[in-house]
């Protein structure tokens, strides 16, 4: 039986118990297929796309390289000082200490400005798009440095109504028809 969404006035690391444990019943396999098919829509007019390598346990959405052949896709490297690097895929993977797969320091870095759109992993949304991550802060650095066009989509297995916010967070755009 699974624990009770925790509220908005929760602090995040009870958010983040409850994430990881409520994703562990989840099919990841077809929540990865849904997702897929319902990014495509939304990745037709982006020629440069921030995508993530996902972990055994987070939505795997790396098929859309194959399906995509025309778009210019990107990964995400943790570097020092909690900044997020990005490099165009693909390109040498190696596993970093948090076992995410991640482009190799020594591969070239691509500017922020190049990416059209940026998806954006969590472990949870909220409606207005606000998201809990890991707890690095990475993706709260990286948002503001992007073009101010840039599209964000926030890619999660659970949508709930309100999760609690710091001031540093960065809101992110929510896939239409739920995500
Ligand atoms: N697949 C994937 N790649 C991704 C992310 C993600 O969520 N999924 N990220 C999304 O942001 C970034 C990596 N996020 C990370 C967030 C926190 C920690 C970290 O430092 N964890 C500490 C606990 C936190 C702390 O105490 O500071 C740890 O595990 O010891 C590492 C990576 C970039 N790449
Ligand atoms: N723009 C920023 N500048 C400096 N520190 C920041 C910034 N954004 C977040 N942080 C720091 O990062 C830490 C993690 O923030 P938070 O818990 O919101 O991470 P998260 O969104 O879950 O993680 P991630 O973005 O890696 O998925 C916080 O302790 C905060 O102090």
């Amino acid at each position: 039986m699974s624990k009770p969404t925790p509220s908005p006035a929760s602090p995040k690391t009870e958010w983040r118990t409850w994430a990881l444990e409520a994703r562990r019943s989840l099919d990841r396999a077809s929540l990865s297929a849904q997702l897929h098919r319902a990014l495509l829509p939304a990745l037709v007019d982006a020629q440069h796309v921030l995508l993530y390598a996902a972990t055994a346990e987070e939505i795997d959405l790396l098929s859309l390289v194959a399906a995509l052949p025309e778009t210019q896709f990107y990964l995400p490297r943790c570097a020092p000082q909690r900044r997020l690097a990005v490099h165009a895929y693909p390109c040498p993977l190696v596993t970093s200490r948090f076992g995410i797969r991640e482009p190799a320091a020594d591969q070239p870095e691509a500017d922020p400005f190049t990416l059209d759109l940026v998806l954006v992993p969590a472990l949870v949304l909220d409606q207005r798009g606000y998201r809990l991550g890991y707890g690095g802060g990475y993706y709260d650095r990286f948002l503001p440095r992007l073009r101010p066009d840039c599209r964000t989509l926030g890619i999660a297995p659970f949508i709930v109504a309100e999760l609690p916010t710091d001031p540093w967070d960065v809101p992110v755009g929510l896939l239409s028809g739920g995500g």
